[in-house]
């Protein structure tokens, strides 16, 4: 399969190794100094371009993506608040193809749904109250997470005493900290913690008076994004619309 690559920093570069071990060609590299290969013919010669760049980025290469008929695999975070709704229509109503998940490893596949089967269960136990906390390298530009809105989402599905998530406490980059994890009875905080060159931990916390239920996503390298990638990749060449996980890891 032939993949053009936007972006080439952490994610960009370990995809790159994952797609050539897998057997596919990089036909393409776009980074922010070369914005014109975007209309070169290498790039739309690709079957899919796979996308990581930031959050004010993604949506942007989307459209140019788009525009050469090229479908996008993106794992960019923080930009669906501004750009979710146009990315839906532009993908279900126009024809376009992304596949877009908050985290691309299988290790977090089988964590959300170990995460959705617990909130259910936790509407039998009010006694106890779910807090979440997670933890990224300084460089990282959104807090809180993609994953940790995503698990977010989960739990207020099936949690039916939470309707939404708020910021908890912000550790930054410099040690410096904002905000609480204070709880409202119908709110669920997100911790956000930047330390050192961690690539990503994430915990769902439930805890009553007598005891605490723990589940901690914990990746050691970037790898396992990485191969989630290129496998979503190899899916969206043979697929169309607004594609994610869920599609991909079926269990
Ligand atoms: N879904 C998932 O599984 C994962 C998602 N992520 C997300 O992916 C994104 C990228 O992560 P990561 O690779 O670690 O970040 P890096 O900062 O290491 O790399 C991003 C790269 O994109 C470049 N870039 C910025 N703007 C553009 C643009 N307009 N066009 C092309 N390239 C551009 C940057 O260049 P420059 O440095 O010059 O600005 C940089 O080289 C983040 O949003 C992160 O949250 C990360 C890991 C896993
Ligand atoms: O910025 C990162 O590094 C990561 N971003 C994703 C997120 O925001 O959830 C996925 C992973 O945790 C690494």
């Amino acid at each position: 399969m032939k993949i053009a690559l936007i972006g080439y920093g952490k994610m960009g570069r370990m995809i790159e190794q994952t797609a050539i071990s897998r057997g596919h060609e990089i036909v393409s590299i776009i980074d922010v100094n070369n914005q014109d290969d975007f209309d070169k013919s290498a790039f739309s010669s690709a079957d899919v371009a796979i996308e990581f760049t930031s959050p004010m980025a993604a949506y942007g290469n989307y459209l140019k993506a788009f525009k050469h008929h090229v479908k996008v695999v993106s794992g960019s975070t923080g930009w669906m608040k501004d750009h979710g709704d146009d990315v839906k229509r532009l993908c279900n109503e126009e024809g376009n193809t992304l596949f877009w998940a908050s985290n691309f490893s299988i290790g977090v596949a089988i964590f959300s749904a170990v995460n959705r089967y617990l909130a259910k269960i936790m509407n039998n136990f009010p006694q106890y109250n779910v807090t979440m906390e997670e933890t990224h390298h300084v460089h990282k530009l959104d807090a809180p997470s993609g994953t940790a809105i995503s698990l977010a989402e989960e739990i207020i599905e099936n949690l039916d005493r939470k309707n939404g998530w708020v910021k908890g406490l912000q550790v930054h980059a410099d040690g410096t900290r904002t905000g609480s994890n204070e709880t409202t009875a119908d709110k669920l905080p997100i911790a956000s913690i930047r330390r050192d060159e961690v690539p990503g931990i994430h915990t769902v916390s439930y805890d009553s008076e007598a005891d605490s239920i723990t589940i901690t996503h914990d990746a050691h390298n970037r790898k396992g994004f990485a191969l989630g990638a290129v496998l979503a990749a190899e899916y969206t060449a043979t697929h169309t619309g607004l594609l994610t996980t869920s599609d991909l890891f079926k269990f």
